[in-house]
């Protein structure tokens, strides 16, 4: 069986959270955790129309090599997204489309860089989202060293293995999986009541 047989199977990407989370926006759901669990401003789409919803695979590596990415590759699930702290470092891309065409190959559905990537063109084109602090064309060192499965920070938000992440037009939330069925139900709620408001007020134009 090939992976993307095992991705449509797999019981990581049937959770119904993750349906609950595709249909919300960040903002409501950052909203429901009184406004916190958001990833710094600058962690944006680095393609127009970029959105992700998936559970964190957590990687730590060092600022501007890549090694442990590759290992990563091999032992994230289908549904996970690779949430990778970087240190915020600008100067070196930490994946771009090889890395974009194996992660889709395997399932993962994302990556959330505190650090930048490239080949966005190539990228944006097989559909794969990246956030990230930017883009460059310098590449990787691969030396390592780097860790998976820690808790990480990323865009100064605490991340753990299998939390949920969402990424949307306005940047990343991150849904501790604890509490994730009570967020879900209170951005469901926002949602719902902004959806009202606005409603109410565009009908002032009519
Ligand atoms: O060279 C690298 O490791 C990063 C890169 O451009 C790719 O994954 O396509
Ligand atoms: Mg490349």
């Amino acid at each position: 069986m090939g992976h993307t047989a095992e991705a449509a199977t797999d019981s990581s990407t049937d959770d119904p959270l993750l349906d609950r989370f595709r249909v919300l926006p960040a903002a409501n759901i950052g909203d429901a955790m009184d406004r916190m669990g958001l990833l710094h401003s600058s962690i944006q789409s680095i393609w127009p129309g970029g959105t992700l919803v998936g559970t964190a695979f957590t990687v730590w590596t060092r600022a501007g090599d890549n090694k442990v990415i590759h290992e990563a590759l091999a032992l994230a699930r289908p549904g996970d997204v690779l949430v990778i702290n970087g240190q915020g470092d600008e100067s070196r891309a930490l994946i771009g489309e090889l890395i974009g065409a194996r992660a889709k190959v395997n399932g993962i559905v994302g990556f959330v860089l505190d650090g930048v990537a490239r080949d966005a063109d190539m990228l944006m084109g097989m559909e794969m989202p990246v956030f990230a602090r930017g883009v460059t064309p310098a590449g990787p060192f691969k030396h390592g060293p780097g860790f998976l499965g820690q808790t990480i920070a990323v865009g100064g938000v605490a991340v753990a293995a299998g939390d949920y992440i969402i990424g949307d037009a306005d940047g990343v939330a991150v849904v501790p999986r604890a509490v994730a069925d009570q967020v879900a139900t209170a951005a469901e709620a926002v949602f719902a009541r902004e959806t009202e408001r606005r409603a109410a007020i565009l009908a002032e134009l009519a």
